[in-house]
């Protein structure tokens, strides 16, 4: 019993908390889950997994930017590992909630810093640091020593908890660990991030419960790999000799519109596509229906067009590559959404 390790996940109720939470409780940790007080808590991503009701997962509401209970959380759950996941992580959303995504996903990793600091500087803690930080790019591909030029409030927020994990390493020689994460999606993404919003409208389409997809920008490029294996490298990376940076990334990168044809062709939907930008619109070579079209409703005041991670240090120093290709992950996703919307499942 002496040597359980204890961990702590914030943000337990998001794709990445929930696939972290499963890692863990398989290699054997406690872990203890936290989620933010709202009026219908939902917890379908560790449903899902089945992991619900694990004897050694512990669900505990906390709010990130209250650092009181950070500092009792800490002081009851006597943690070995802090993962901060918990974020406002909706790039859109943080231009119309700048200070709410400030508070949470800045201020909140520090109040975690700090009560490191005060009830156990020994905890090792990994920062969910972003490819968002790279923003206007700065060079290609990206890697840790690339310069930032964030493109939203979220990717500001995300820079600033980013160099105060760097802060406190340097600073107090605490344990911080930074994974600078590029696009990570999966059947258990939400949503309002695109690719699950693809995948969940090509379900309905191809059941006849949905005419039209509606998207903003389809030139935008993204390196988009699989949430599952990205969890494991953010327990590499704490489990690492000493306290790093690291991108975790594919090195590809595809359009919105290769992903919306990739998964239409997962569902059996030829795309063709005709005229451009605003204009654009995707119709099914077979039949001719309109599928695809453009809402400018879903662009964003600033874009961060080309994004594309260079992930060998992980390689070298943690052992840590992707595996599955962005045909698989979306092949994935897509039967996920096809086999849930058949069965009513709405999340
Ligand atoms: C690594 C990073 O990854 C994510 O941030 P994101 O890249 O903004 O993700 P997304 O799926 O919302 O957008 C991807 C691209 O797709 C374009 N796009 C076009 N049409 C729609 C559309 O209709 N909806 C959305 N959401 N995007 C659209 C949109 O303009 C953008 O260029 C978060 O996990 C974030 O937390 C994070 O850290």
């Amino acid at each position: 019993m002496q040597n359980i390790k204890r961990a702590l996940v914030t943000g337990i109720s998001g794709q990445d908390g929930a696939y972290l939470a499963q890692l863990l409780l398989e290699k054997g940790y406690e872990v203890t889950g936290t989620f933010r007080r709202t009026s219908s808590v939902n917890f379908w991503r560790i449903e899902e997994l089945g992991i619900q009701n694990h004897p050694n997962l512990n669900l505990v509401e906390h709010d990130l930017t209250d650092l009181s209970s950070s500092i009792r959380l800490l002081q009851k759950g006597r943690f070995h590992e802090i993962y901060n996941l918990a974020a406002q992580s909706f790039v859109g959303v943080s231009f119309e909630q700048p200070v709410t995504t400030a508070e949470i996903t800045g201020i909140g990793a520090v109040n975690l810093l700090e009560a490191i600091r005060i009830v156990d500087p020994s905890i090792r803690f990994y920062q969910a640091s972003t490819s968002e930080m790279f923003g206007k790019v700065q060079a290609i591909p990206q890697k840790e020593d690339t310069p930032f030029y964030p493109r939203s409030p979220y990717g500001v927020a995300k820079l600033y908890a980013h160099w105060m994990t760097v802060n406190y390493r340097e600073s107090y020689g605490i344990f911080g660990c930074s994974g600078i994460l590029f696009n990570h999606e999966s059947p258990l993404r939400g949503r309002e991030f695109v690719t699950r919003k693809i995948t969940d409208a090509v379900a309905k389409i191809k059941l006849d419960k949905l005419d039209v997809l509606e998207l903003g920008n389809l030139d935008a490029k993204r390196d988009w790999g699989f949430a599952k294996e990205y969890v494991e490298g953010m327990w590499r990376i704490l489990q690492a000799d000493k306290p790093d940076t690291y991108v975790l990334a594919t090195n590809r990168t595809e359009t919105v519109r290769d992903f919306v044809t990739m998964a239409f062709k997962a569902a059996g939907i030829a795309i063709e596509w005709q005229g451009e930008a605003e204009n654009e619109t995707g119709h099914d070579a077979q039949t001719g229906k309109l599928r695809v079209r453009i809402s400018p409703k879903f662009y964003r005041p600033a874009e961060v067009d080309l994004l594309i991670g260079d992930p060998a240090k992980a390689l070298t120093e943690l052992g840590w590559a992707p595996k599955t290709t962005l045909e698989e992950l979306c092949q994935m996703m897509v039967e996920a959404d096809l086999r849930r919307n058949a069965a009513g499942f709405s999340f």
